[in-house]
């Protein structure tokens, strides 16, 4: 073969690859694998077989695999923007270009914001990826998350490795999902969160302790001691052993290190093979300190085995269909997983109740109110009774969901799915935002007001419960939920009951709801407070 020959092949090979990528995603590592290997063969084959004089070769491969990659561009560009069976559905040009689009937004950690303001100005489906779909409408709920959905979850769930070759709950699906959920909804359990109240007990204790502690009129940053309180918790839960933040303990960096990793891993997971080639690569020096910190405490907590009633407990033990178990390195990461999943989801919900609670005196004094005309210990069983208190949690979930619009992405079934009207293809990603429906006219009156009172039948109309999606639905919904609320209640109750909290002095409240950044989990917030013992 001479002249135009090698390029017509550059370009059909191009052409055969977009082709063959329509029905498989290969994994970068085998990418690169496979670029160098064509380029050997064809070095081979050209020193080899042709009369080219050596000189000619290299320019030679050189321009061939510019064409192959102009041409695999060009294709991919006209397939996505004129071709593609998502094409009818609107959105940001560049999103159905590329995924880097939905990267680049994911670290402004503006997501949440932009896709509720595209879904505004587009209507309930908007194009965000070129196999992406977005869907604001409450009817899409159930067919995406539901028990029985054909959904399956999407390869956003290939980006939290972890930079590990294991699958944890998390990112497993399907029948490799079940028996692990099995084991972790055994440990979530109404009972099993009976035995870890005192746990969470002492923990509340503790840190009302500690801010009693501190002097009238010091600012204190609220979000840090509830990430402390948090992580303390999950730590004693998932390792049996807290990492005693609260009290100053040495571990603070393990926190930062976690939500490092968290807002790294929001990154990743937009474009979810990245990950694969992560999972090769040395982990960062943090990261690597995490893991082997987790590995150390599951070491020191194996030997109690089942005695002491934690989270860790229930992990050890094997699941009742199966009898399948996990084995050690597993078991650290469900740990990890627990803590990473756990702990600032939490905390930042826990800001934002207070929050709110500071910024509406009226509705600070009524929930005091309910708090006060209780006697006696503040227990769960008790406190998960109390109106007002749910309803103010279910109002700041609603209002500043912690997952706000990742995580819940899932695959349709090769057949598509039928969303009212809308027919979606089929193999298509889609995902309904918690932030964007929670904050939706057709579901709340009034949707960007802090209003409790809708949860108990005073608030403005219209109110639709099964547009709160905060903690998911189905078989892949929040574990974790009851002991959130558990937290939630126990902590917002004891604070109420001990404390007059106001924002610090020349503190503009204005800019907090947009100091919240989505990176999959919020960001921390910094929520600067004093603080008085009531009378
Ligand atoms: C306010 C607190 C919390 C919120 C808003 C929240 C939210 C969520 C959401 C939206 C999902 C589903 C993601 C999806 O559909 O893929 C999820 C899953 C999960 N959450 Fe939570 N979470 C919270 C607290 C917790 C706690 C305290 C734990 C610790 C036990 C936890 C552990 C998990 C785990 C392990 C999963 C994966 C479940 C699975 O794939 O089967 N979460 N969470």
């Amino acid at each position: 073969m001479e002249g135009r020959g090698y390029y017509y092949t550059a370009a059909g090979a191009a052409l055969s690859t977009h082709f063959f990528l329509q029905f498989h995603e290969p994994r970068p590592i085998d990418v690169i694998f496979l670029l160098f290997l064509s380029n050997a063969i064809l070095l081979t084959i050209l020193g080899a077989y042709s009369a080219m004089p050596t000189r000619l070769i290299a320019p030679l491969i050189l321009q061939l695999n510019l064409t192959y990659f102009t041409t695999l561009s060009t294709s991919i560009f006209i397939y996505r923007v004129f071709l593609h069976r998502t094409r009818h559905f609107p959105g940001p040009f560049w999103a159905s270009l590329s995924k880097f689009w939905a990267m680049y937004t994911v670290s402004t950690g503006e997501y949440h914001r932009r896709v509720r303001k595209l879904h505004q100005i587009h209507g309930d489906f908007v194009r965000v990826g070129p196999r992406e779909i977005d869907i604001c409408n409450v009817d899409a709920i159930t067919p995406i998350y539901g028990v029985g959905s054909k959904c399956e979850k999407g390869p956003w769930y290939d980006g939290p490795m972890m930079g590990s070759h294991e699958r944890f709950l998390q990112i497993s699906a399907g029948t490799d999902h079940q028996w692990r959920r099995r084991i972790w909804d055994a440990g979530f359990s109404s009972k099993a969160l009976r035995e870890y109240e005192p746990i969470v007990l002492h923990h509340v204790n503790e840190l009302v302790a500690e801010l009693s502690k501190i002097p009238e009129n010091e600012v204190v940053d609220l979000g840090l001691y509830f990430s402390f309180f948090t992580f303390d918790v999950m730590g004693d839960l998932g390792f049996g052993k807290s990492f005693n933040m609260l009290q100053g303990g040495a571990s603070s960096d393990y926190m930062r290190i976690v939500q490092g990793f968290a807002n790294f891993n929001s990154l990743i997971c937009t474009i979810p093979w990245c990950s694969t080639v992560f999972a090769y690569l040395p982990k960062a020096k943090g990261a690597e300190a995490l893991f082997r910190f987790a590995a150390e405490q599951v070491k020191s907590r194996l030997p109690l085995g089942t005695s002491r009633k934690d989270a860790f407990s229930y992990l050890l033990g094997e699941d009742r269909v199966t009898r399948r178990s996990y084995n050690k390195q597993q078991i650290v990461l469900e740990a990890l997983n627990l803590i990473i999943g756990g702990s600032d989801t939490t905390s930042s919900t826990l800001a934002s109740v207070w929050y709110y609670l500071i910024s509406h005196p009226s509705k600070y004094r009524r929930l005091q109110a309910e708090i006060d005309a209780h006697d006696g210990a503040l227990m769960h069983t008790h406190l998960s009774k109390f109106p007002y208190l749910n309803a103010v949690i279910h109002e700041t979930l609603r209002l500043l969901p912690p997952v706000a619009s990742g995580m819940m992405h899932r695959v349709t079934p090769p057949e598509g799915l039928l969303i009212g009207e809308t027919y979606i293809p089929g193999n298509v990603t889609v995902g309904v935002g918690a932030y964007e429906v929670q904050r939706d006219p057709r579901y709340y009156g009034q949707p960007d007001e802090f209003i409790p009172e809708r949860w108990i039948g005073e608030g403005p109309a219209p109110f639709n419960r099964n547009a709160f999606l905060a903690f998911s639905v189905g078989p892949y919904g929040c574990v974790g939920k009851h002991l959130a609320y558990q937290e939630l209640c126990d902590l917002t109750a004891a604070m109420c009951r001990e404390f007059e909290i106001e924002f610090a002095e020349g503190w503009d409240q204005r800019g907090y709801e947009g100091s919240i950044k989505d990176k999959v989990i919020s960001t921390r917030v910094y929520l600067p407070v004093v603080i008085r013992k009531r009378m």
